[in-house]
């Protein structure tokens, strides 16, 4: 039904859609500033050139993925071909940590494009994609030589900067036909700190894409509208094909008032607790995959305010939070906002153990544990254990939850901590 009726908007909004999406294309910049720029910017520039290589790419795996092209990785979470290729022709070629100070990746297949048949893992990549996978590494690497350029120029200072990579963001929604909900997330983090990002939607026609950097005043993007955005966001919310627009209020018994802002959420899962505050707030829930996607659905006012409780990690982050700070915005963590109000940053760095543990704050999952075996067997009276120890967790998992506000609302921090207060008062977060 999802994949029916995406197929069945799409034939339905193209001419609307391409007539906004043209508008946008004229100007890219349309929704941010800053024609200065240094070596993060440059660098950023060479990235989101790359994506516009790789959307091509993504474009033919995505036309005909099979299930021979995906698999379950140890988590149950979906990894296919897209996601192995993609990281690999970006760090092999482009984000090198001969020319960065360390790169970290969402993925750690084996990939083998020297060699044909090319493979991924166990998967054998389809004989179609073998030239387009050429292609693609050759002006990779092209581009790599112009990073490495600037960084022997010692114009750019890019050893000191960690890069955080999610080759696809949102891998559940590209097998389930939801592909523009999809982004290539690569964030840029120096000390600990995010510093810039840049995320790609390489689904979307054409692909829609925000970078920038909040020290060097670059905030770049080329975004959806309004309409379409919310289009996009909540596609997968709707009953069946045929429907119009849904009706975004999804908080329950009553919903909020016409006008109330979005309350981005997950796909999945939505605890009591992120209802609870969509009434407080109030605003209506507005349910979309991906965390990337989800910054981008900010940007473009989808929402004002996105809140995950669960299962993130920093490669889903990273980016999201450089992009949303050079625009304005802002990611942080939940739980630092829950209890004191604070605005905190997760710290990003390649790392062995997790930097950011609350001890007894977060519960163990499949997704975020080091050992599964820690995890309780889902039916054993519901018991639920809490991480005590930083190597209980996986390095890179956001164990502290994620609130992130567009750059509309950001000056309104305060509320949103005293609404988040109202809601965890009387349901209790879910962190993981
Ligand atoms: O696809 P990867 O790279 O593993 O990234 C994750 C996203 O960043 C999360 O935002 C997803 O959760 P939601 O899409 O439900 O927000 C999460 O979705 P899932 O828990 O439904 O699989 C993942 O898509
Ligand atoms: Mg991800």
């Amino acid at each position: 039904a999802p994949a029916a009726c995406v197929a069945a908007r799409r034939a339905r909004a193209l001419p609307l859609r391409s007539q906004l999406l043209a508008s946008a294309a004229r100007g890219d910049s349309a929704g941010g500033g800053g024609a200065g720029g240094g070596a993060v910017t440059g660098l950023l520039e060479l990235c989101k050139e790359a994506c516009d290589e790789l959307s091509v790419l993504v474009r033919l795996v995505y036309g005909g993925l099979s299930a021979s092209e995906a698999t379950l990785k140890a988590d149950q979470s979906v990894f296919t071909i897209a996601d192995g290729l993609v990281q690999h022709l970006l760090l092999t070629a482009l984000l090198r940590d001969d020319v960065l100070g360390a790169v970290v990746g969402e993925e750690d297949a084996r990939v083998n494009v020297a060699t044909r048949p090319y493979t991924v893992d166990a998967l054998n990549v389809p004989e179609r994609l073998w030239a387009p996978i050429d292609t693609a590494r050759a002006r990779l690497a092209q581009l790599g030589a112009r990073a490495r350029a600037q960084h022997d120029a010692g114009a750019a200072p890019l050893r000191a900067l960690t890069a955080f990579v999610d080759p696809i963001d949102g891998t559940r929604e590209f097998s389930e036909r939801l592909g523009e909900m999809c982004t290539v997330c690569i964030g840029l983090a120096e000390d600990g700190v995010p510093v810039g990002g840049l995320v790609y939607r390489p689904l979307t026609n054409p692909p829609t894409w925000a970078y920038g950097c909040a020290r060097e005043g670059v905030a770049r993007s080329r975004l959806l509208s309004r309409a379409d955005s919310l289009s996009l966001a909540t596609c997968a919310e709707r009953p069946s094909e045929c429907a119009p627009l849904p009706d975004l209020a999804e908080c329950g018994d009553a919903p909020p008032p016409a006008g109330a802002q979005g309350l981005l959420a997950s796909r999945g899962g939505v605890s009591a607790f992120v209802r609870a505050l969509g009434h407080e707030l109030p605003a209506t829930l507005v349910r979309s995959g991906g965390a990337g996607n989800k910054a981008l659905l900010l940007l473009e006012g989808a929402g004002a305010c996105y809140i995950q409780d669960r299962g993130l990690f920093r490669w889903d982050t990273c980016a999201a939070q450089a992009v949303l700070e050079a625009h304005g915005g802002l990611l942080v963590k939940l739980s630092a906002l829950a209890a004191r109000g604070v605005a905190e940053s997760y710290r990003y760095a390649k790392v062995d153990v997790q930097l950011d543990l609350e001890p007894g704050l977060a519960r163990l999952t499949l997704h975020n544990a080091a050992d599964v075996r820690s995890v309780p067997r889902s039916g054993a009276g519901n018991e639920v254990r809490y991480a005590q120890r930083a190597d209980e967790t996986k390095p890179y998992a956001n164990v502290c939850g994620v609130c992130a506000l567009a750059p509309s609302a950001a000056a309104r921090l305060d509320e949103y901590a005293a609404a988040i207060g109202r809601a965890r008062a009387s349901h209790e977060m879910e962190i993981s």
